[in-house]
């Protein structure tokens, strides 16, 4: 094994073929299905999106107002889940919740294929909001809030989380969000799904698998790690003092840096005039100075750029979210691309096992136990 070639991390390592998306380390730039996803944010709903990552194209008048009806009739939660929400420690993260919840969703489903099909995909899109915002009512002690048909995706999840919907221009911001993060490649959590569905396990087995890995601060759990430290920092003037200090102490700067782009994330320009207009109606001018310190100050020190984390966490901030909302409100929006991806993986299937290389003792003979066997006898 000594010339085995080691591929750490499975950097750079082409585990497949995808029609779902592309994320080009060239030219930094990603597409769902073929569109921009920069296009796609700035004018599609998400509930467009979903459907063009599932099926392949954006959907028509009929089709979108087919999907829009299940969606919105999917949304509210039985009281056995409701309960469940309840009986979880408050202490939990709503990562842990959702997680949890979703175990509970697939332990309760009927169907004999256990959820490898597209009506299961649109029921979880439809139904992770409903559980983001009881936990989230849950954690202020109030009640839940039933799911409004009358409103979109992204309106009905302010509604359900605040009891009232922000102005359109938040709503776009927030929409524009989960157009951002619904589908990324073989990222860490996807393929984490892959792996699952490779072993013909079932989808709510897959998707709780890529909760599991989303949660990593190192992968989404970095949206909420960036408003953390931009808190732990305070102000601008302190920003570069305390980045040299964490870079010395060896530690990541949360938010920079991307396993696939080297000059920038394609997504992240889109987010940050979002997170500027958040910030100009919201009057924190301190937060983008403090924002914009510590971006210069990695490009400066490390030549490090964002990623989409970066500007998604203070913009979820800035919209009235709690910090620990953050990643599961990625979840509501990667729902779409993991779906889609356990229904590709599905299709064409092979077990996904890499092979290790041995790096520890030789080979040995395992030592008789002779007198140890005596020893207790003669005891
Ligand atoms: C939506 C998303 O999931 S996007 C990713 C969100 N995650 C984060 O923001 C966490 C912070 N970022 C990181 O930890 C990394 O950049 C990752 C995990 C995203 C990518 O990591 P990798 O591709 O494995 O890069 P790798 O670990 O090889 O880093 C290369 C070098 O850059 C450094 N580096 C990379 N990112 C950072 C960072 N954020 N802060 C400080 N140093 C960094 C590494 O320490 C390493 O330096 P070294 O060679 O001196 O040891
Ligand atoms: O692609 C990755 O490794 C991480 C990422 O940006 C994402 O999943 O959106």
């Amino acid at each position: 094994m000594a010339d085995t070639a080691i591929h750490k991390g499975l950097a750079g390592v082409v585990a497949d073929t995808t029609a779902i998306s592309t994320v080009d380390a060239a030219t930094d730039s990603l597409t769902y299905r073929g569109y921009p996803v920069q296009d796609l944010a700035e004018t599609r709903t998400f509930e467009e999106v979903a459907h063009l990552i599932w099926t392949g194209d954006l959907p028509d008048r009929e089709q979108l107002t087919a999907f829009t009806a299940r969606e919105r009739a999917g949304r509210a939660l039985d009281r056995s889940t409701l309960d469940l929400l309840r009986r979880v420690p408050e202490s939990a993260h709503p990562m842990d919740v959702l997680r949890t919840a979703i175990s509970y969703l697939g332990a309760d489903d009927p169907a004999e294929d256990r959820g490898a099909d597209l009506a299961t995909a649109e029921r979880l899109m439809a139904r992770l909001p409903s559980v983001v915002a009881a936990d989230r009512r849950r954690r202020h002690g109030l009640d839940p809030i039933p799911p409004d048909p009358s409103l979109g995706f992204a309106e009905n999840f302010f509604h359900m989380c605040f009891g009232e919907v922000p102005g359109p221009g938040v709503v776009r911001c927030f929409e524009a969000s989960l157009v951002l993060y619904a589908e990324h490649g073989f990222n860490a959590s996807t393929f984490a799904a892959r792996v699952v569905t490779s072993t013909r396990s079932d989808a709510y087995s897959a998707v709780t698998a890529a909760i599991g890995a989303l949660k990593g601060p190192l992968h989404g759990g970095a949206n909420e790690a960036v408003m953390h430290m931009l808190n732990e920092i305070g102000t601008a003037d302190r920003a570069e003092e305390w980045v040299d200090r964490a870079l010395a102490g060896k530690r990541r700067i949360m938010g920079f840096g991307h396993r696939v782009y080297r000059n920038g994330d394609s997504r992240v320009p889109t987010m940050h005039r979002a997170l500027v207009r958040m910030a100009e109606a919201r009057g924190a001018g301190d937060l983008m100075e403090l924002y914009a310190a510590v971006e210069r100050a990695m490009a400066d020190r490390k030549g490090l750029h964002p990623n989409l984390d970066y500007p998604a966490g203070p913009a979820y901030h800035l919209m009235g979210f709690d910090v620990p909302m953050f990643t599961p409100i990625f979840v509501m929006s990667r729902i779409t691309g993991w779906t889609a991806h356990i229904l590709e993986q599905q299709a064409a299937n092979a077990l996904i096992r890499p092979l290790s290389a041995y790096s520890g003792p030789p080979h040995r003979a395992v030592p008789a136990q002779r007198s140890q066997v005596s020893a207790v006898a003669n005891r």
